[in-house]
């Protein structure tokens, strides 16, 4: 623990890991684009890089947890960014949720210039986040993997090691892809039992004893009743998310007809503008209503 930990990216998930480990005792160097959301870290009593290059060449390993592929690939590659003081001795750790080949990408260039690379995208949200209840889908280089545990071990309440890099990216993608689908049968089923004369809340309580019961269905249930979709997850990252699984179907000609359909009903909810809301806004494109 007594290493400093460098962490970039401090968004919903970003801040709520960081805060975590600050309060576990880790000793953290924060960087953000817009700097000063790093202000509520330092009260935590983390210390602030200027770059990520700042924060890389202070820290023994840093990890990543940006929006997107693009995002991801920024901050490594541009100006100041992670490349410019990795090297031999020191890790990166990207947390976000990218495709196989963004990874792949960032993990030859760290490790061209003899840095470590470890992808560990993770399955749960904000308030797992904030507990230390995340599952940590880990893959990349296994040395970097057990430097990390101990901070995994705070982050989560289950670490996953899949092997070479991709796997994480790969097993977090369709995992996604599962519960995007899935949340949209579920707007679908709330909105087919209020038009038809049923009570949407008896139809949560039945399906909490059903075999699909589901902490999902558990806790978007009551706020999608009330119109209520203050963002957990960003419905534009779902998006991104399907578009993501999507392609991996692609490559290995996997015909996936309800992920499509799911990603057409996100792509329609950004349309509407409810991109940064959480993505159980997805709701609104079967109910069609004024939020
Ligand atoms: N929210 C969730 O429930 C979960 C999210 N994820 C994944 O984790 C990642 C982060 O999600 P979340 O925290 O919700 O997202 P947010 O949108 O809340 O935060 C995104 C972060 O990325 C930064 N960022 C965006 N674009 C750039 C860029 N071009 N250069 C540098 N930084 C950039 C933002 O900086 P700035 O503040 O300046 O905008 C911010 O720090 C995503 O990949 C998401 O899919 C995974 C599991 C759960
Ligand atoms: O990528 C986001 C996952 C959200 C969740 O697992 O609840």
């Amino acid at each position: 623990m007594g290493e400093e930990i460098g962490f970039l990216g401090l968004g919903i998930m970003g801040k709520a890991m960081a805060v975590n480990l600050l309060r576990h005792g880790f000793k953290l160097t924060v960087w953000n684009r817009t700097l000063s959301k790093c202000d509520e870290l330092v009260e935590h009593g983390a210390s602030v890089g200027e770059t990520p290059a700042a924060v890389v060449k202070k820290c023994k390993y840093t990890i990543g947890m940006l929006s997107d592929p693009a995002a991801a690939l920024s901050v490594v590659f541009d100006k100041d960014g992670v490349l410019e003081h990795i090297c031999t001795g020191k890790g990166y750790i990207d947390m976000s949720t990218v495709d196989a080949d963004t990874s792949s990408k960032i993990s030859e260039a760290i490790t061209s210039k003899g840095g470590h690379f470890l992808e560990a995208p993770v399955s749960g949200s904000k308030k797992p986040a904030e507990d230390g209840q995340l599952v940590i889908l880990a893959a990349g280089e296994k040395a970097l993997y057990e430097e990390a545990l101990p901070a995994f071990n705070v982050m989560g309440k289950k670490s996953f090691f899949l092997g070479h890099v991709g796997n994480g990216a790969r097993m977090k993608l369709v995992v996604n892809m599962i519960m995007g689908s899935m949340m949209n049968a579920f707007s679908e089923g709330l909105e087919l039992a209020d038009r038809s004369g049923l009570n949407p809340q008896t139809l949560l309580d039945v399906l909490d004893l059903a075999a699909i019961a589901n902490p999902m269905f558990k806790m978007k249930g009551p706020p999608m009743l009330q119109n209520n979709y203050t963002p957990a997850f960003p419905l534009k990252h779902q998006q991104k998310d399907m578009r993501l699984a999507l392609a991996l179907g692609d490559e290995n000609a996997i015909s996936m007809p309800v992920a499509a359909a799911a990603n057409e009903a996100f792509k329609k909810a950004r349309n509407l503008g409810l991109g940064d809301l959480d993505f159980s806004a997805v709701h609104q494109t079967v109910k069609g209503g004024e939020l």
